[in-house]
């Protein structure tokens, strides 16, 4: 009984310890977001880039070389400074963005997205909007139409869409909404999808009878689902409806897959996680606004382009080859039919680039002239920001301690 007292005081000691170093981190992280932020007022004033390659394999090459003397593990290091580095280049880039728009930045922003509180488009405007000035104001719809009219129609000032899922592949009614709007591609983001079993009550997985999710979710679960056999799988507009028809019916014989943070908004918590058929389970969003932005050269730009070629045989070739020829890198090729058209494509082209480049206006000109119908969905900051190799930064950091 006494040793079990001790160790119970020891416990509260040390996890004092850990909650007042945990503190300090964030103090320290904090400090570091405001040092950045300088540095990207001062990459303003100098038109330098935000991005150094250069000196993010320096800092990650003695960062891990430091780590290792302290004990820790090359892997451990690289990966919690890729996360503080991504965030360092986003938030610069919301900042440069923000000075290149005066206009833009708002005291409220009204953004409309697929769901309720707790869906994937929810969690994934949350991220976007907290680098951004002004406050958030959610406009949850019940579908992509509803969204993009609440934009048109300025009872919103953003919209967030997502267009692809790295399981489930593109969402192609939002391609084609994007095709009927007048509105502009202003930003892009991807956010981890992670699924999950999400229960009220206190249960196991071979109880679940009945299953709530949106389509796209049970589309990327199959496997889970296959593997569970015989349960009833209903279909709902949204991650969140799931979540709420879960807590309403208070059963442990029901459960939604959704993401934890989600789940946790509606008093859910999860029992299996990782559901998804693949491992990376990642969706892009498209955020559109009725103006478009200027993005400023120092910070790296994609642009969304939109075309039909006319109808002969390698039109599509030769349009690539405009972008070739003009070193321009595609990042995206979509294909959709044209309504009344049949057997015509219309084609969504994703390309690195800053509509403001020599040679990205070349060939924009170029694409005009010999496409049959041709139209920029918008030009925003690249939101992928590919950390420095880890192998590369970790092999280099090893020889140097060996050397
Ligand atoms: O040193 C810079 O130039 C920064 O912008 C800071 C920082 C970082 O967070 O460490 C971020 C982006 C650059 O690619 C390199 C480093």
């Amino acid at each position: 009984m006494e040793v079990n007292k001790m160790s119970v005081v020891e416990l509260d000691k040390l996890r004092e310890q850990i909650t007042s170093i945990d503190q300090q981190l964030l103090k320290l992280l904090a400090e570091r977001q405001q040092c950045t932020n300088q540095v990207a007022e001062t990459k303003i004033t100098h038109h330098i880039p935000v991005r150094d390659h250069k000196r993010e394999e320096q800092l990650l090459v003695s960062l891990i070389k430091r780590g290792q003397g302290h004990g820790l593990d090359a892997h451990y290091v690289t990966q919690l400074f890729h996360v503080i580095i991504e965030d360092s280049v986003l938030n610069q880039q919301a900042l440069l963005a923000a000075r290149a728009n005066p206009g833009s930045s708002l005291p409220l922003n009204r953004v409309a997205f697929l769901g309720d509180k707790g869906s994937y488009s929810y969690l994934a405007t949350q991220k976007y909007f907290s680098r951004r000035p002004g406050e958030l104001l959610e406009i949850g719809c019940q579908s992509f139409g509803e969204i993009i009219k609440k934009v048109e129609t300025n009872e919103a000032d953003y919209a967030v869409l997502p267009i692809e899922n790295t399981s489930s592949g593109s969402i192609n009614e939002v391609y084609d909404q994007l095709q009927h709007t007048h509105l502009s591609i202003i930003g892009e983001l991807t956010h981890p999808i992670k699924h999950a079993l999400l229960v009220t009550q206190t249960t196991d997985v071979n109880r679940i009878k009945t299953l709530y999710a949106h389509p796209q979710v049970f589309a990327q679960c199959s496997h889970f689902l296959a593997e569970l056999g015989n349960v009833e799988v209903i279909t709902c507009d949204s991650t969140s409806a799931a979540m709420m028809t879960v807590n309403e019916l208070q059963s442990d014989t029901v459960a939604a897959i959704g993401s934890e943070a989600g789940g946790a908004l509606y008093g859910l918590h999860a029992i299996k996680s990782n559901l998804a058929n693949q491992k990376e389970n990642h969706s892009r969003f498209f955020v559109v606004a009725r103006q478009p932005v200027n993005v400023p050269l120092q910070v790296p730009a994609k642009t969304t382009l939109v075309m039909s070629t006319v109808q002969k045989s390698g039109a599509l070739v030769e349009a690539l080859l405009i972008l070739k020829n003009n070193s321009i890198n595609m990042t995206k090729l979509e294909s959709r039919p044209i309504t009344g058209n049949p057997w015509e494509e219309m084609f969504y082209i994703d390309v690195e680039g800053n509509i403001q480049d020599g040679p990205m206006q070349v060939a924009l000109e170029e694409l005009k002239n010999t496409t049959r119908y041709f139209k920029v969905l918008g030009c925003y900051p690249n939101d992928e920001i590919n950390p420095t190799k880890i192998a590369a930064v970790t092999a280099l950091a090893q020889d140097k301690q060996e050397g």
